[in-house]
Formats: C-alpha cells, structure tokens, sequence
C-alpha cells in the first residue's frame, strides 16, 4: 500500500476551514497529543520562484519570531509529495473579517470599547514582530484570527508581562499569515492586498515599512468600526491616503479618531509606533478616551 504521508498519518482532517490560490487550510486534530491545529496545504512552489520565496518568508517569519500572545503559534512545517504543509495554532472564533461580516449582517459593529480592545492587542503583536527587526505586510481581517478561549490548541502561551489582567471580553485577536513578512533592514516587499495599502509602499518607499502596517491596522479598525469595504484603486483610494477617513455608522469619541487619523497620516513618520500605540492613553484600561 502507498506510504501513508506524514500528514495522513500524524492528522485526523476535521473540516477544510479556508480555500485559496494559496493551497486549503484545515482544522485538525494530532492523533498524538489529541490537540487542534490549522493546518495549511499548498501546492509546493516551483523551486526558484517568488511563490517559493513567498513559502519560505513565512516559515523563516514563523521561526525567527518564537511565541507572543498576539501572534498565531507556529508549530511545525515540512514538504511532502510536492505540497508545502504549515502547522500552526487553531484559533476557534474565525477571522476578524468573519466577525465584521457576520455583524454588519445585523447592522451591527464594533463598539469604542471592542475597537480600542482590538487596536492595543493587535499593537502588542505589531510590537513584537517589529520589535524583532520584521514588518508583517499583509495587516488586513482576513488574516487577523480569534481565539474565544485560552489558545485553543495546545497549552496556551503564559501572556506576555505587558498583558495586565489579560482581556476583558475574554476575546483574543492573534496576528496570522506571515507570507509577506520581510525585514525592516534589508526589505523585499511584496506587496499585501491593495485595500490595505500605504500610499509610500506603492511608490517603492521602504524606508519606514513599520509604519505601513500601522497604516493597515488603521484601515482595519475603521473597517470594524462600521466603515464601507474599501476600494482597491481609484480615486476614493487616493482621498484614503490623503489624510481623510471614511464614512462611519458610528460617533467616535474625538481623541480615539484623532488617534485613528494619526494612524493614516500620509507622512510615514507622523504615524504612531506599534510601541507608542501601546502605551497610549486612548488604549489604556482607565477611561481616558
Ligand atoms: C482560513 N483560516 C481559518 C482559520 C481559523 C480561524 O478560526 C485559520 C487559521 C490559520 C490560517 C493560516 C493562514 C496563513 C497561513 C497558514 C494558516 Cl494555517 C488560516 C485560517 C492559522 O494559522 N490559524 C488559524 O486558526
């Protein structure tokens, strides 16, 4: 009989959980230690190519950047009859762009306390990977995941010391898919989705990439905020880069929207740092803003 493939024969697949040019994303379960993970298969990259260079990003990001409680665990990766496979932590609530849309679905969105929440958390994963001489590229909900209880998958990471009590709603949002990761030192960008896009990195300015996943992460509250899907290109695109936010269903108090303004500022530089966002008193637990 065929040698089981390793994947076969350390996996029971549950449930496909995503599909994309990318390859199939599955929930699994390891025979061994009897734990969740998602695991990500695709097809092996012609060897040479960019998408190999792309496959490789991600688990070198993976490898260089150990465990934070704000970044989804890398576990494991290895290639097997020509598939690229990826082992990661299973996050059990969806995608932030799954919450967005099942919200706006009921006319809802996230609330000032949920959106100041999800802007400290997901700056405390910013921080870390920028701390570690990386940029991520690709900030956008669709690759932000929701862990509803303690990592889902084996034993959760003790939360960092900058996590005071941990979160309120008990709701914690993890940074994934590392396939644009690149360093801050010695950049090869590849671009990440469009929408998402700081106006600099199109003009092949990469002399403040950090700043361009703070740029992403602005798009990505506003999006939660209630904000209308973004444009890929075209004029409200550009009106989006020159220091205008969108429409809002929604009242944001003055200094979380200047905050979220500063945030897409056209100047890189007068944006915040992931480490400035976490220390700012708009964040804060105490009601400052
Ligand atoms: C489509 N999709 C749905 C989920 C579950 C959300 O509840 C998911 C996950 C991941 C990934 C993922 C992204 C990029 C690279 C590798 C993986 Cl496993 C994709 C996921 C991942 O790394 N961890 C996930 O939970």
């Amino acid at each position: 009989s065929r040698m089981l493939s390793r994947y076969e024969s350390e996996f029971l697949e549950l449930s496909c959980i995503g599909v994309g040019e990318f390859g199939s994303v599955y929930r699994c379960v390891k025979r061994l230690d009897g734990c969740m993970y998602a695991i990500k298969r695709s097809r092996r990259p012609i060897a040479g190519s960019a998408n190999e260079q792309l496959a490789l990003k991600e688990v070198y990001a993976h490898a260089v950047l150990g465990h934070h409680p704000h970044v989804v665990r890398y576990y494991s990766a290895w290639a097997e009859d020509d598939h690229m496979i990826i082992q990661n932590e299973y996050c059990d609530g969806g995608s932030l762009h799954d919450a967005i849309t099942e919200k706006g679905e009921q006319g809802e969105y996230f609330r000032v306390p949920e959106l100041r929440d999800l802007l400290l958390q997901v700056s405390m994963g910013l921080k870390y990977i920028h701390s570690s001489g990386l940029v991520h590229l690709d900030i956008k909900p669709s690759n932000i995941f929701i862990c509803h209880r303690p990592s889902s998958s084996a034993g959760g990471e003790g939360e960092s010391e900058e996590e005071d009590e941990g979160p309120s709603s008990g709701v914690v949002y993890k940074i994934g898919d590392l396939g644009h990761v690149t360093s801050i030192s010695s950049p090869q960008v590849e671009e990440g989705d469009s929408r998402f896009l700081a106006y600099e990195v199109l003009r092949e300015d990469y002399t403040h990439l950090a700043k361009a996943d703070i740029f992403a992460l602005g798009l990505t509250v506003l999006l939660a905020a209630g904000a209308p899907p973004l444009p890929q290109n075209g004029d409200n695109w550009h009106s989006l880069r020159q220091g205008e936010l969108p429409s809002l269903p929604q009242e944001l108090p003055a200094p979380f929207r200047d905050l979220l303004k500063t945030m897409l500022d056209p100047d890189p530089t007068t944006r915040p740092s992931a480490s400035v966002l976490c220390r700012h008193d708009v964040l804060r637990k105490e009601r400052a803003g």
